[in-house]
């Protein structure tokens, strides 16, 4: 039943392929035809790994390295023709030489694809094991680490908050206007070393923290235990260090003179700086700059306008009139807030072709999910419905959650969704959208893999939209 819903799979078989490769090299060589040595090669490692013949692939790859990710005429890898054939061996070597599992064929099927097609199960099992992002399992994403045990029954716990601040081992984070402290190693300034955290004690901050303007917000306390071999841990003593963020408005170069380390700076407030942290870090950066954001831009009470308080670790705040309607019972407009948002990609009903668009903002070529705020009163699935035919015109009919993540700009939950259109015209909405688009995994394969000519540009990999691309193109093309 499954093998009807698939796309013809292009002639794999053996002696098709033999043939096919023979008729090339005798043509080449009886009309001279540019066939250089490496393409001749390369059609023999095919062979090879069609074969399933492993020492063989091991002589041609000492020769040439890059013969392992390269396709033959027939646009096959050796990975997926190993796959096709059931050469468990083959897949496996390939693998340890960490073979790329992402290109697809021209039936847009993957190594994991054609061997789950032609039931060689164990093969699939092995390509799903060797890549997380095909296993239908995402990775972790970005902002998503919880790097601190946020211990949130602490914050009403005034003597034990008070305590932990003046511990010597509490770690405090300099906010300011919502943009931590951050230092950068001076001999690498390229973009990939992740922007570090600038980390204060009690003695550093203690005249900041005093201030009736800084805002201090409790993050939490370290999820890490020190090594067994600490005299604290061995006496029983021992207590996780507590985080907080501190929030001023104080001059930032003063506040940049109290650091010790060297360069440090108050990274800019745009969506790339806020995508330069360590996994361990981000998490944290999230947290304590939705919160702080909120701070600032809600600080008189939604009820009543009166001035408020901050109260619960900086988790709350009080509004000042003691006859106001918010201090009666529990009201959400006390405590942080979060804008859910839906992503999707949407996939076409043929399931080989996804729906993506771009915004005037974005960078030239680049290419994202629709995404789209849930309005009150709304549901997922029909947030995802409403969104999609408002920005493109096309109508939705499954949608399933895959994911979700946080995303501080400021206090967004993007909840990501898959969904299957049932309709294909395009008509955007320009005052959203400058232009949607069906592409097809190829193309977006191709664009994962940053292809000599790619059709569009990807949004970076912290983002649950490049993530939700990934993990469709990793997918089978049943869904
Ligand atoms: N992490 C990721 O991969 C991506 C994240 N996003 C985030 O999702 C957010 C929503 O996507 P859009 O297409 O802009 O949403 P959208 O399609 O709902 O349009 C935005 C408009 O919705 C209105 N709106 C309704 N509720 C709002 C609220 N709570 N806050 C702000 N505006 C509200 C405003 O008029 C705004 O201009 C973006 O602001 C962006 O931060 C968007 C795409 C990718
Ligand atoms: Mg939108
Ligand atoms: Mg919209
Ligand atoms: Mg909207
Ligand atoms: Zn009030």
């Amino acid at each position: 039943m499954q093998r009807n819903r698939e796309p013809p799979v292009p002639e794999p078989l053996l002696s098709t392929f033999l043939t096919k490769v023979k008729e090339i090299l005798n043509a080449a060589t009886m009309a001279s035809l540019p066939l250089t040595a490496k393409e001749q090669m390369m059609e023999r490692f095919l062979i090879a790994a069609a074969r399933g013949d492993l020492p063989q692939m091991r002589i041609l790859l000492t020769h040439i390295l890059s013969l392992i990710n390269q396709t033959g005429y027939s646009g096959w890898t050796a990975l997926m023709l190993a796959a096709r054939n059931g050469h468990y061996n083959v897949v496996e070597a390939l693998l340890s030489q960490s073979f790329d599992k992402l290109p697809v064929n021209s039936s847009s099927q993957t190594a994991y694809d054609i061997a789950k097609f032609w039931g060689h199960s164990h093969i699939s099992n092995l390509l799903a094991k060797a890549d997380n992002s095909c296993s239908g399992v995402l990775p972790e994403l970005y902002f998503c680490r919880e790097t601190l045990d946020r211990q949130s029954d602490k914050r009403t716990d005034k003597t034990w908050l008070e305590a932990q601040q003046s511990d010597p081992n509490t770690v405090y984070l300099l906010f300011s206007n919502v943009n931590p402290m951050v230092s950068r190693c001076e001999l690498d300034k390229s973009s990939e070393v992740p922007n570090k955290l600038c980390r204060f004690r009690y003695d550093g901050v203690k005249d900041l923290i005093q201030k009736p303007k800084t805002k201090l917000i409790f993050l939490g306390v370290e999820k890490k235990k020190p090594p067994s071999s600490c005299s604290q841990v061995q006496e029983g003593s021992w207590e996780p260090p507590a985080w907080f963020a501190v929030g001023t408005d104080e001059d930032a170069t003063e506040l940049l003179k109290r650091c010790r380390e060297n360069n440090c700076f108050f990274p800019k407030s745009t969506n790339r700086n806020l995508l330069k942290y360590s996994e361990e870090e981000a998490g944290i950066v999230a947290h304590a700059r939705s919160v702080l954001v909120w701070h600032d831009r809600y600080s008189f009470c939604s009820t009543c306008g009166s001035g408020t308080s901050l109260e619960e670790g900086g988790h709350k705040r009080r509004c000042l009139n003691s006859e106001c309607r918010s201090l009666k019972g529990v009201h959400n407009t006390c405590y942080p807030r979060v804008d859910p948002v839906v992503i999707m990609l949407v996939v076409h009903p043929d399931r080989n072709q996804c729906l993506l668009g771009r915004k005037k903002s974005f960078p030239v070529g680049m290419f994202s999910c629709l995404a789209g705020f849930i309005e009150p009163g709304e549901a997922i699935e029909d947030a995802v419905r409403r969104e999609v035919e408002e920005e493109s015109g096309v109508k939705v009919g499954l949608v399933r959650y895959i994911c979700s993540q946080p995303w501080p700009m400021p206090s967004n939950l993007m909840i990501g969704c898959l969904a299957i259109a049932t309709s294909t015209n395009i008509k955007v909405d320009q005052n959203e959208i400058e232009e949607a688009r069906w592409f097809t995994r190829q193309q977006i394969a191709e664009s994962l893999h940053r292809g000599a000519n790619p059709a569009l540009m990807l949004p970076p990999s912290q983002t649950i939209a490049h993530q939700l691309i990934r993990y469709w193109i990793c997918k089978n093309a049943n869904l």
